[in-house]
């Protein structure tokens, strides 16, 4: 189980903003993607979770492993937690929401309708979702938003058991997450060349 990417380069509204990126993570392992605001880290991400194409370059990976968490939690109101989990199981062919549960402090609101739950109780159901995919990829995009202190140590410890697992992870986030082994990239120095006006074609000056 890997994630390979090379020379990727990635954009959004027509801009490339990212470019030359060369990395690989193998089971096991941790990736944490740090940069200013804007720098590119979701527009990265959501390359590797192939939820838009790269401009260019290489991304190796199995798309049935992955599962990505964005900024949206993901989350059916009208359901309980256990049901949300469930529904996620069944969905990944999965079975049993035990663990999610306990991984992410949800046990004792296994019966309460979510849309009723906290921004930071909403955030850990939102990331139990991704135990109960079963897959071995997660790619997470400020998980720890909404989340407290304790509930950021959760949710390290889940990350930490799914790596000890065989899985991998790469993180999007600004906070320390208190994982020792993870590996760092800065994205900044691979932010792309503005174009200059020489640049630009004549024909549409
Ligand atoms: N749908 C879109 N259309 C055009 N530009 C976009 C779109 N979404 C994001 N951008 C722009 O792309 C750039 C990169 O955004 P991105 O969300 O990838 O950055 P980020 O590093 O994740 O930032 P943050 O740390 O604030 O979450 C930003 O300048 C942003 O305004």
């Amino acid at each position: 189980m890997s994630l390979l990417v090379e020379n990727l380069s990635v954009g959004r509204g027509g801009l490339v903003l990212l470019e030359g990126l060369d990395f690989s993570v193998s089971a096991g392992e941790a990736l944490v993607l740090r940069g200013p605001n804007g720098s590119g880290k979701t527009t990265l991400l959501r390359v590797l979770a192939r939820l838009q194409p790269a401009l260019a370059g290489r991304l190796s990976v199995e798309s049935d492993h992955l599962a990505y968490a964005g900024h949206a939690d993901g989350i059916k109101a009208q359901l309980s937690v256990a049901e949300n989990l469930a529904f996620w199981a069944e969905v990944h062919g999965q079975r049993g929401i035990d663990r999610a549960l306990e991984d992410f402090g949800l046990s004792d609101l296994a019966p309460r309708r979510a849309g009723t739950l906290s921004a930071g109780q909403k955030r850990r159901l939102g990331l139990a979702r991704l135990v109960v995919t079963g897959r071995a990829i997660w790619l997470l995009d400020e998980p720890t938003v909404s989340l407290d202190s304790a509930s950021v140590a959760l949710f390290a410890a889940a990350v930490q058991r799914h790596l000890t697992g065989g899985g991998l992870a790469i993180i999007a986030t600004h906070i320390d997450l208190g994982l020792p082994k993870a590996r760092v990239l800065d994205v900044s120095p691979y932010k792309a060349r503005l174009p200059e006006p020489g640049d630009l074609d004549e024909a549409f000056l």
